[in-house]
């Protein structure tokens, strides 16, 4: 289980931010970077199977041998059946020519079976790895990572591979044995004529490796351009996508460069198409000659009364080569495409090598009964080690059950703060306690059942409304959930829905208001039962009604619970047992609303600009404050 397992919502993205630090592959690598593995690496992926690669090796030889057997049975027609007028040795090898081209065909299937079994598992368990390996992403790799990208990592690159691998790897070892019998075969029946053909090998080879670098270079390209298009369509094809391109009259814009990087994918895809067909059409045009300059040899010694080789030989032995052209020729197209596919694995292995920065020590620790008491011992965060330390010298005790509310001007950290409890990012300096042990000593799974995040952007699957609450709590009963989202206030909107429990939310959960996805997502919250609660509340003005069902559903989850507060509502605030002020990055008040607004510091001040709030008020006050708080935070890019 991962540590965002109790985080309701996404966390807020942060386009400003998004390029800063370590550079990730995803974030837009350049198309024709060369990330070409080493070859072990990618046979190592079919060491597991390897029983399965040996059965598809010897299915495979045995097709070879099958298939040069009826060159041999033509030559005996030939040279011996047919001068002798033998019937039944005609009859015989005749017939054997036909058992050895039934076997050919029951052999191509099994090969054909065996090599996509063996493709398909291997790139099933690729697939999954690289699944995997990125939910063990931390939500700094996301953030720096475009959207698209690591679909398409996942369909474009593992879905390209699977395509030559379960595909093309039949007809390469049915091809390469073939091709290897016939040239024993032909060595048996004529070593002269053999070696006049196998000449012209050297040169084959050379092509198809300078053909290799040229379409390796074509398909980093394009795989680059397929996730360009990808990162488009993610973008702009969702719900927030459509509506920011929408109203910001960037419709046009958007599909000016789709359909640029669309061109560019297609001119890739030609230049694949065609690279180095002329020299593979000359190449077949000459191995298609090669029984002419055959006939042609033997023909010119018989002429001058010399047998160099029988009727029979010259014929079989050119029946054998035509059964060479098309392995030949599947071979260098292979070659292509294992050049091809090479590339794609690069930018597979890429994203597997990415290092995971939030780690479960191997000496890891449960924490069977929480508490739920939190500390911060000379916490120190930042961003990139060549970026200024976000937070700094942090210490605070937030006592089990009790509400600490952080406040403070927009980007001096509340929600970096809040990202350490819940083990999102780690510090740099000093630790993270829950129950007196240190955040990084703890397993994952854990750090997410003690911790739960609402943020304000609340994340809802592509499900029903059951579905979406029980993702915390797969094991919650019917009457657990209408209990919780009874507590949430909202049970009484999703029963007076046509499909209740079962309506679909849509995407993101647009199908709700973003009171009620509130709503939904601190039900789902309350599900889940986390000791610890890190509240992002959320700045936008929500009607009176909504803001007092959601108020009091967010009452309801904090109960009992030790709760840290990103707050923006006076009335969180005034009950916190402890508000701490924040100030780029460190702690510059701390105390109760009353102590705060005595000492007349920057709390005060806050508090009067924003809500409006003075020494002796009163909860009753509140109702009169500015329903939009927007002072004290504002988020441009939400
Ligand atoms: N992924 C990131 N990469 C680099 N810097 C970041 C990242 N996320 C946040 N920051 C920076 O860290 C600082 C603190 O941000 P944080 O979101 O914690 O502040 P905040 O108090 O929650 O602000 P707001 O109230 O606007 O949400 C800001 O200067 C911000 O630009």
């Amino acid at each position: 289980m991962s540590s965002s397992d109790t985080h309701d919502g996404a966390p807020k993205p942060r386009r400003s931010t998004a390029g800063r630090g370590r550079p990730a592959s995803g974030r837009g690598a350049p198309a024709d970077k060369d990330i070409r593995p080493p070859l072990r690496r990618v046979t190592a992926l079919f060491r597991r199977h390897r029983r399965w690669v040996v059965a598809l090796v010897a299915a495979a030889c045995l097709l070879g041998a099958v298939n040069v057997v009826s060159p041999f049975l033509l030559r005996a027609i030939i040279d011996r059946a047919l001068p002798d007028k033998n019937a039944a040795l005609i009859s015989y090898l005749a017939g054997g020519m036909i058992v050895a081209a039934l076997a050919g065909a029951g052999l191509g299937v099994v090969t054909t079976w065996l090599a996509n079994l063996i493709g398909q598992r291997v790139m099933h368990e690729l697939r999954v790895q690289v699944f995997t390996h990125l939910q063990r992403m931390s939500l700094l790799y996301y953030v720096r990572t475009r959207p698209g990208e690591l679909q398409s990592r996942i369909a474009n690159d593992v879905g390209g591979v699977e395509n030559v691998v379960a595909n093309t790897a039949a007809s390469a070892v049915q091809n390469a044995t073939s091709a290897a019998a016939v040239g024993v075969a032909a060595l048996v029946m004529s070593w002269k004529l053999a070696l006049i053909c196998l000449a012209v090998v050297p040169l084959f080879l050379l092509a198809a490796i300078r053909l290799g670098s040229q379409r390796r270079g074509i398909a980093r390209r394009r795989q680059g351009q397929l996730a360009n298009l990808t990162a488009i369509v993610e973008e702009g094809l969702s719900v927030a996508g459509m509506l920011l391109a929408t109203t910001m009259g960037r419709r046009a814009a958007l599909a000016q460069r789709f359909t640029t990087e669309s061109q560019a994918l297609a001119d890739s895809e030609m230049r694949a198409a065609m690279s180095g067909k002329w020299l593979l059409s000359t190449r077949r045009a000459s191995l298609t000659m090669v029984p002419a300059v055959v006939y042609w040899v033997a023909g010119l010694a018989f002429a001058h009364g010399a047998v160099v080789i029988s009727i029979g030989t010259a014929v079989a032995f050119t029946s054998m080569l035509n059964r060479l052209v098309g392995p030949a020729s599947a071979l260098q197209g292979l070659g292509l495409q294992v050049s091809t596919s090479m590339a794609l694995f690069g930018r597979i292995f890429e994203v597997l090598d990415e290092p995971v920065d939030i780690v479960e020590k191997p000496t890891a620790r449960a924490l069977p009964a929480v508490a739920g008491d939190v500390r911060f011992d000379g916490v120190g965060f930042r961003y990139a080690d060549d970026q200024p330390w976000t937070l700094d010298g942090i210490d605070l005790h937030v006592p089990p059950g009790t509400t600490t509310a952080l406040v403070g001007e927009t980007g001096s950290g509340k929600t970096t703060l809040g990202y350490l409890v819940a083990r999102l990012v780690d510090p740099g300096r000093g630790a993270v306690r829950i129950d007196g042990v240190d955040l990084r000593d703890l397993r994952l799974d854990a750090v997410s059942g003690a911790v739960g995040l609402v943020s304000q952007d609340t994340y809802l699957f592509h499900d029903t409304v059951r579905a979406n609450l029980l993702f915390g709590a797969p094991d919650a009963s019917q009457e657990q959930v209408e209990a919780a989202c009874r507590a949430a206030r909202i049970h009484d909107l999703v029963v007076s829905l046509p499909d209740g429990y079962d309506t679909v939310v849509g995407a993101r959960g647009h199908r709700f208001s973003g009171g009620e996805r509130q709503r939904l997502a601190i039900a789902r919250m309350i599900l889940r039962d986390p000791p610890v609660l890190v509240l992002d509340e959320a700045t936008s003005a929500l009607d009176n009604e909504t803001e007092r069902a959601v108020q009091a559903a967010l009452d309801e989850l904090s109960r009992g619970r030790t709760t840290i507060a990103i707050a923006h509502r006076l009335s969180t605030v005034r009950h916190a047992d402890q508000i701490v002020v924040l100030d780029r990055g460190r702690i510059v008040e701390r105390g109760t609303h009353d102590e705060l607004i005595t000492l007349g510091g920057r709390y005060a001040r806050l508090a009067a600009g924003v809500w409006g709030a003075g020494p002796g008020e009163t909860p009753a006050d509140e109702a009169a404050a500015d329903p939009t708080r927007t002072g004290v935070r504002s988020r441009p890019d939400q």
